[in-house]
């Protein structure tokens, strides 16, 4: 069995010769959560499109589970089992929190026929599930546009986590949030990774201390350095190139 839940060889994705990524070789392990950060225009952002195959790889190649991705289009590499959270939420504001979710726990059906037909038991109770995991129980029957920004941020985790994805990509959660809805969206994303491999992106210092274990820093689209997060900070690369101009 392949212990990686996904893999960059090599990988180089140029855009008219400007490397945004350059030979980057990244791994991670089933079940991880991993925190990537790094200066802006590191190739973060370009990370996430090449693993979801939004951006092709000039050279290298991309695994998920083991099989390399190259041939295959955006929407089929996503069911094989990535969900991506972008930084902006994407949640249908005039429905509420429980509908958003049928909606998602319920992929094959489209949006008319998930809130029109009845969702057997076992949807609802996975609904109801989901609703208590992302902490809006209480709130499961308003219009979602009432929600504040960071329950719309955590409505739309538990839209992805309702897609039973094995790998959940995070592009930059909290940005945004107050203190305390980047606390929320922390204990969140620990209680998920008890039961998926997570990668998130992240720069707000204080949530990645928070959530994270392995860290990997990315700078001009090459792994500078990894490990926990103690060792990262404490490393004089890191603090030259990112920690110390924040
Ligand atoms: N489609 C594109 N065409 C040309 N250059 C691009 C394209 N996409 C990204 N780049 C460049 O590649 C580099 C890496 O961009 P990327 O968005 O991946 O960085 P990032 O680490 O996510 O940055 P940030 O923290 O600011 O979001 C940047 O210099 C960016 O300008």
């Amino acid at each position: 069995m392949n212990t990686k839940i996904v893999e960059t060889e090599n990988v180089t994705v140029s855009f008219d010769g400007f490397k945004a990524l350059n030979h980057l070789t990244f791994s991670m392990d089933v079940g991880e959560l991993r925190v990537v950060i790094g200066p802006n225009g590191a190739g973060k952002t370009t990370f996430l499109d090449v693993i979801t195959g939004k951006v092709q790889p000039t050279e290298g190649r991309v695994l998920f589970k083991g099989k390399n991705t190259k041939k295959l289009a955006e929407h089929q590499i996503a069911r094989l089992g990535i969900g991506r959270k972008f930084q902006t939420p994407r949640v249908y504001l005039n429905l509420t929190p429980r509908e958003n979710l049928e909606i998602t726990c319920n992929r094959r059906k489209d949006v008319f026929s998930s809130l029109f037909s009845s969702s057997s038991k076992d949807e609802k109770h996975k609904v109801i599930g989901l609703l208590e995991t992302i902490g809006l129980s209480a709130k499961a029957d308003i219009a979602a546009g009432l929600l504040s920004h960071g329950e719309k941020q955590r409505l739309e985790i538990g839209m992805l986590v309702g897609q039973s994805p094995d790998l959940l990509l995070v592009d930059e959660p909290v940005a945004g949030l107050t203190d305390e809805e980047t606390y929320h969206i922390g204990e969140l994303l620990l209680a998920l990774a008890q039961s998926h491999s997570i990668l998130v992106i992240e720069h707000d210092m204080e949530f990645v201390r928070q959530i994270a274990r392995q860290v990997t820093v990315l700078h001009e689209g090459s792994v500078l350095c990894e490990g926990t997060i103690e060792e990262v900070q404490n490393d004089p690369r890191v603090i030259e190139v990112y920690l110390g101009q924040q």
